[in-house]
Parts: structure tokens; C-alpha cells; sequence
């Protein structure tokens, strides 16, 4: 897909893959996952972030070789791998989606650490954005853009735990999808989220 092609800010295919990348693209993302995980864990000698940053250099400079546009990149678009492949997103696996609704199961990791061993907020409305999105997309066909997200968050959110996240379509008027989502730890609930988000006309920025 070219620039032109796209036609518009958003994509209008969605274009979706299971091949990008290859077939270890997915033990990659996880890689870079549990560096960044790493990261925020670690407490380097002197010694230790003088190798590391030579190291990373290199990785870098592969990466920069290979760089290519958000349109036709793997990440964000390998709906066979966690969160689609893309590490911006807390990593959740997709275990039913359709028109109504989509469940999924969510890990928050070091790296999503807000405090006291707790998920940061933020994060937890990134994975409401991005599910919600997910679910205006499947009510619609079209690609859908935030207009408002509403989160309450209600209890302590924990690392390292299986999450699960429930949305569902709750009326569509013309271009507004009005959304809603539950953030559970058992039966425990966690946050929820509602929404509205608008499907984009084609070519709309
Ligand atoms: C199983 C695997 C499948 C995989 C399948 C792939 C799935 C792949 C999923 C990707 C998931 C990514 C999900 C990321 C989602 C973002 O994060 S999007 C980024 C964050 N959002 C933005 O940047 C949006 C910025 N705002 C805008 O662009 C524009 O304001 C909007 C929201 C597009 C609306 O503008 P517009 O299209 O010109 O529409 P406009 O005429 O203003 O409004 C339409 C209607 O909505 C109403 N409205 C608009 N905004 C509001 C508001 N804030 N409050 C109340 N009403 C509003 C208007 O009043 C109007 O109502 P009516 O008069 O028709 O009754």
C-alpha cells in the first residue's frame, strides 16, 4: 500500500497480516517486550550501560535499515500474534470478537508499572482504546476514531495476572458507535471504560 493508497489518516483496509515478518516475528516482539521490562527492572553498574548502550547501537542501527511506513509495517497489522504485534499496546490476546463485542485476556508487565506493584492508569486506557476501537471496527467495517473515552478505575489493577476485558457495542446512531468495557481480575472488577467512537468517512483525515 502506497501513501496514496491509504486514503486517509486512517487505514481504510485495515490491512491485516499473518506473514509480515516471518514466521518468528512474534518470539521478536516478545523479545523487545521483555527488554523493556528489563529496563525498567534494572539497576546498571556504570560498566553495564556503557556495553549496553554499544549494543543497542547496533541493534538500532539494524532496525534503522529496515524501517518502513505505519502503512505497510508488520506491527500493528499480525492480528495472529498478541495486541497485533504492536509493543505500544499492553500485549492481550483476542478470545472472541464480533459484532457485539470482543473478550480478551490482558498481562500487565514490569514495564506497564504505575506503582506499588499496580498497572499505570494510562495503560489501562490504552487497551480500552485500542479493544474499543477494535469493537467500532467489527460493528461497522469502517475504521472508527476515538471521540471521548471514559475510564473509572475501581480497584487496584495487578501485574503479572491474567485480566480479562469485556466490551461491548452498547447503540450505534449513523457514524457513533457508543462503547463499553470491563477490566476484570476474576471477579474482581478493575476499571471500566465507555466510549463513543466515530466510524470516518473514506478519505477523512
Ligand atoms: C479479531 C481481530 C480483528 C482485527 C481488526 C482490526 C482492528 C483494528 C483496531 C484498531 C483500533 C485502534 C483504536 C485507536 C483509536 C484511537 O486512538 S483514535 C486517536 C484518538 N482520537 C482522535 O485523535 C480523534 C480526534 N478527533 C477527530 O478526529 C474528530 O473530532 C472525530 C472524532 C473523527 C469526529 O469528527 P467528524 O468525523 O468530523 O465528525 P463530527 O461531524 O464532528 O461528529 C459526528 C457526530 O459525533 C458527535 N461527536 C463528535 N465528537 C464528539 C464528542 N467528543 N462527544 C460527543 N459527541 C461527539 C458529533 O456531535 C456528531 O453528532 P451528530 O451531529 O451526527 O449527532
Amino acid at each position: 500500500m502506497t501513501d496514496e493508497q491509504h486514503e486517509g489518516g486512517f487505514r481504510t483496509d485495515m490491512a491485516i497480516s499473518v506473514d509480515k515478518g516471518g514466521p518468528r516475528y512474534g518470539e521478536f516482539v516478545e523479545s523487545a517486550r521483555l527488554f523493556m521490562d528489563r529496563v525498567r527492572a534494572a539497576m546498571p553498574t556504570e560498566e553495564l550501560v556503557d556495553d549496553l548502550i554499544d549494543e543497542l547501537a547496533t541493534i538500532n542501527a539494524k532496525l534503522e535499515a529496515v524501517a518502513i511506513d505505519e502503512w505497510n509495517s508488520p506491527s500493528g497489522t499480525r492480528i495472529d500474534l498478541p495486541a497485533r504485534g504492536n509493543i505500544t499496546l499492553p500485549p492481550y490476546l483476542v478470545n472472541r470478537a464480533d459484532a457485539t463485542g470482543v473478550d480478551a485476556t490482558l498481562r500487565f508487565t514490569r514495564f506497564h508499572l504505575g506503582g506499588n506493584n499496580a498497572a499505570h492508569g494510562g495503560y489501562i486506557g490504552t487497551a480500552f482504546d485500542d479493544l474499543l476501537g477494535m469493537t467500532g471496527a467489527l460493528a461497522t467495517g469502517k475504521v472508527t476514531r476515538t471521540a471521548y473515552l471514559t475510564v473509572n478505575y475501581r480497584s487496584i489493577t495487578p501485574l503479572y495476572t491474567d485480566l480479562s476485558v469485556t466490551t461491548q457495542v452498547t447503540k450505534v446512531d449513523g457514524r457513533k458507535i457508543f462503547v463499553a468495557a470491563q477490566m476484570r481480575d476474576g471477579d474482581r472488577l478493575c476499571a471500566e471504560a465507555d466510549g463513543l467512537f466515530i466510524a470516518l468517512n473514506p478519505g477523512q483525515p
